[in-house]
């Protein structure tokens, strides 16, 4: 990969836990690197590690040892302040659950991100993104949990992060609407060129991406470059 094209670098990253007289290896040393705009899927049974890779990468954790490169800079040895800042200016988070305001309409969920952001999207281009303009005005309960799911990602892409972080983004939700959620995210990719990572238990979803890390046991043991990204309506599971 050219150098120019890395948005995000991970070098040797290790992270372990005491849990009482437990030592446990969450990240064994993982090296990664994701381009401009790529979408990348990340598999793996529970609990080898692909959330704290995750959080580590989005600012939200620190590994034990190794680097996170970001624009030149290691943000693993940021300090707090730096830390939320680069989190606030550069990154995206889409969660399983969805963490709306619920006295709030979904635009002024997303408003709430892009009056503190330096270069926002506008709010109600935000929520055109992910299919929700007609649906500007309800309140999260007035919202099936799929659309509360697209408000959210119109709030993570409102602030135009150069990555997008999405754990578990569907887990929730039946397959139907886990497409709809997944065609949100493509277009939130394909229009802000965010780089996107999509944490999944599900095998299929990998057919939409551009490429797919494998985690077990705290390491990165397979990795596969698609030829194509498939649609998700032409995923099923
Ligand atoms: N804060 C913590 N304190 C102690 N152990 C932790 C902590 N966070 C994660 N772990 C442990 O680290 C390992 C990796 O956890 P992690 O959540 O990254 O896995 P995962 O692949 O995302 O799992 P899942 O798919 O269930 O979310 C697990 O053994 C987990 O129990």
């Amino acid at each position: 990969m050219n150098q120019r094209d890395a948005v995000i670098e991970a070098r040797g990253l290790t992270k372990t836990y005491q849990n009482g007289p437990t030592l446990i290896h969450a990240l064994r040393g993982v090296d990664f690197t994701a381009r401009r705009g790529e979408l990348l899927v990340i598999l793996g049974q529970s609990g080898s590690g692909k959330s704290t890779f995750l959080n580590i990468l989005g600012g939200i954790d620190r590994p034990s040892s190794g680097e996170v490169i970001f624009q030149g800079q290691n943000i693993a040895v940021l300090g707090d302040h730096a830390l939320t800042r680069y989190r606030r200016d550069h990154v995206g988070f889409v969660f399983q659950f969805y963490n709306l305001v619920p006295s709030l309409t979904a635009l002024e969920n997303v408003a709430l991100v892009t009056e503190i952001a330096a270069n926002p999207i506008r709010p109600e281009e935000a929520l055109e993104i992910v299919g929700l303009s007609a649906r500007s005005g309800h309140f999260p309960a007035q919202l099936s949990g799929g659309e509360q799911q697209r408000v959210a990602i119109a709030r993570a892409i409102a602030k135009r992060p150069e990555l997008l972080f999405c754990d578990e983004p569907t887990g929730a939700l039946d397959s139907a609407t886990g497409i709809l959620v997944l065609e949100a995210l493509e277009q939130a990719n394909r229009s802000t060129g965010a780089t996107t990572l999509i944490i999944t238990h599900n095998a299929a979803i990998q057919q939409i991406a551009d490429r797919t890390l494998r985690f077990a046991d705290g390491r990165i043991v397979d990795e596969v470059t698609n030829t194509e990204r498939k649609r998700p309506d032409q995923v099923s599971w």
